[in-house]
C-alpha cells in the first residue's frame, strides 16, 4: 500500500528499512531497548515489526532494526 504524508496513519506491512535491514518487533526489547511499545502507544498501530511513525517524525515511517549496530532507520513506502 502507500503512505499519506509522514505516514502516521499508515497501517501497511512493510517491515524492511531503507538500507534493507529487517525491522525489530515493536513488542520486543532486543537487540534495542526502547520506549515506543504498543503498551505506551496503543493507537499507533505498532503491530509486529511493521514500519510506523508513532512519534510523528517529519521524515516519515521508521522502525528499530534487528542489527545491533543500527538502532533505528527510516523505511521507504511510496506516497499515495
Ligand atoms: O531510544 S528510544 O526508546 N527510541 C528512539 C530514539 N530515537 N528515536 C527516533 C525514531 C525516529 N524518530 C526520531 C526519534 C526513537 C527513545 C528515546 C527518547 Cl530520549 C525518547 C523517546 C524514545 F522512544
Amino acid at each position: 500500500s502507500c503512505r499519506v504524508g509522514d505516514g502516521a496513519s499508515y497501517r501497511g506491512t512493510v517491515s524492511v528499512t531503507r538500507t534493507g535491514k529487517t525491522c525489530q518487533r515493536w513488542d520486543s526489547q532486543t537487540p534495542h531497548s526502547h520506549t515506543r511499545t504498543p503498551e505506551n502507544f496503543p493507537s499507533s498501530g505498532l503491530e509486529q515489526n511493521y514500519c510506523r511513525n508513532p512519534d510523528g517524525d517529519p521524515e516519515g515511517l521508521w522502525c528499530y532494526t534487528t542489527d545491533p549496530g543500527s538502532r533505528w532507520e527510516y523505511c521507504n513506502v511510496p506516497p499515495c
